[in-house]
């Protein structure tokens, strides 16, 4: 599964998590829409939730995130090709926006998504560049293998519910 960054730059670059992966090598960065590849863009306003059903339609095995600051993270901003889906409930563990359900930042968002599409082990070695890291797989270990056992999206909005009912 390739990791591509839509780079926005307005974000602080000493915390910025995509800057990092791709320090690492581990994703890579574009500064524009149209140099940006195809893929499932993880985007917190798509209507259908991410699923494991998407691991065998994931155009090229490719996933896209928007790395800019949540000030600008607007619905247009997430104007990118390919099919659009939104991360199902997960709690932030990186210290800016510790505890805040949905509020994830990139690499925590690929790695939920690696989770969920069955790539636990990418997901472990992303996390493991970030001290507070394998804080996020501890706090969202039941919802991560939940919704890795979900057949669909539906499946997942239904083990989503419980968690948002509590
Ligand atoms: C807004 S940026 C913030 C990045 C932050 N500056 C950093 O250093 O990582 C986080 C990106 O992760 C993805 N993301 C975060 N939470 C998400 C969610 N609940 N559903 C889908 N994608 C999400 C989106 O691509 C979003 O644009």
């Amino acid at each position: 599964m390739e990791l591509h960054v839509r780079y926005e730059g307005d974000d602080d670059p000493e915390k910025c998590s995509a800057r990092k992966l791709a320090r690492f090598d581990l994703a890579s960065l574009h500064r524009s829409a149209r140099g940006t590849p195809h893929g499932i863009v993880l985007d917190p306003y798509a209507d259908r939730a991410l699923s494991p059903a998407d691991a065998e339609e994931a155009p090229h095995g490719r996933l896209i995130a928007l790395d800019c600051s949540w000030e600008t993270a607007e619905a247009e901003a997430f104007r990118l090709d390919g099919p659009h889906r939104s991360l199902p409930f997960l709690v932030a563990a990186n210290p800016v926006n510790y505890g805040t359900p949905f509020r994830l930042n990139t690499v925590e968002a690929f790695a939920g998504a690696l989770c969920i599409l069955g790539y636990r082990h990418r997901a472990e070695e992303l996390l493991g560049k970030f001290r507070w890291g394998h804080t996020f797989l501890e706090l969202n270990e039941e919802p991560l293998r939940r919704y890795a056992n979900c057949s669909d999206s539906t499946d997942v909005i239904d083990v989503q519910s419980g968690y948002l009912d509590q």
